[in-house]
């Protein structure tokens, strides 16, 4: 079954100044079997830029113009970091991000650090803490790690920051993420794929040349 625990933790959270991130209330437990990231030989360099994994998605597409379209670059060892503009169409309360979009960048972000390990997969599990509003116009920068694997599965951990723009500073943690990907194969799409409602670019990576 699933080997997430569900637990109770201590209460904790940024600190009065909000300068010093402590840590966030979890439920989030990784398993004692945790392997070591392997990375694959397809996975850029550090310092790389990541293309988007399918030119449509809702994430990291640039055919996909009502997406939050994410840039990414390689960080070191399994790791991304992931950027984009706080669009005022992603409003939620005044003035801020809506959490369905912090969620949505968090969600790419771990995804695309899968791509470190796995050629495709999917989001089995995301939990999130959101730990500062983050205003309209400013520019998010998450960086996201695969912290192991289990078989199939990619557990995965994020932090979200505020680097330009409305309440930019770096040294500010406004939001983590903890997610568990399962490594998929192509027919996981199969039944799905005659949904595909535009052509999408050119591929731009093994997995959309693949199809996915
Ligand atoms: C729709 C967008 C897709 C985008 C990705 C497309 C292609 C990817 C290409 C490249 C990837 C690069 C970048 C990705 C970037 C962004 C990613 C965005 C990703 C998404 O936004 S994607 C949309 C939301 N996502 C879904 O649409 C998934 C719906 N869902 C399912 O399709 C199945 O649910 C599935 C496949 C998840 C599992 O099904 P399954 O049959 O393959 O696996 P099974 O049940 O056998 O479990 C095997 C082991 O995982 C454990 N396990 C399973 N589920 C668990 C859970 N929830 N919690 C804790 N443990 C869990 C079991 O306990 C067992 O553990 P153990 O091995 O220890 O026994």
């Amino acid at each position: 079954m699933v080997d997430i625990t569900f637990c109770r933790s201590e209460d904790r959270r940024l600190d009065r100044t909000g300068l010093h991130y402590r840590s966030m209330s979890s439920t989030w437990t990784l398993p004692d079997d945790l392997q070591a990231p392997t990375i694959v030989p397809e996975f850029p360099a550090s310092g790389e830029p990541l293309p988007r994994h399918w030119s449509l998605c809702f994430g990291c597409g640039d055919d996909q113009p009502s997406g939050i379209q994410m840039t990414f670059v390689v960080g070191d060892g399994a790791s991304v970091v992931g950027r984009f503009e706080v669009a005022r169409r992603y409003q939620g309360g005044p003035g801020v991000i809506h959490g369905g979009i912090l969620g949505t960048a968090f969600d790419e972000a771990q995804g695309m650090a899968c791509r470190s390990v796995a050629l495709a997969v999917v989001t089995a599990h995301l939990e999130i803490d959101f730990a500062r509003p983050i205003p309209l116009d400013s520019t998010l920068e998450i960086t996201a790690k695969v912290d192991g694997t289990v078989r199939r599965k990619v557990y995965t951990s994020a932090e979200a920051r505020i680097v330009a723009g409305p309440g930019a500073d770096p040294d500010v943690v406004v939001g983590t993420s903890r997610g568990l990907f399962l490594v998929i194969d192509q027919t996981h799409f199969e039944k799905v794929k005659s949904m595909v409602d535009a052509v999408p670019a050119a591929a731009g990576t093994a997995a959309e040349a693949s199809s996915f």
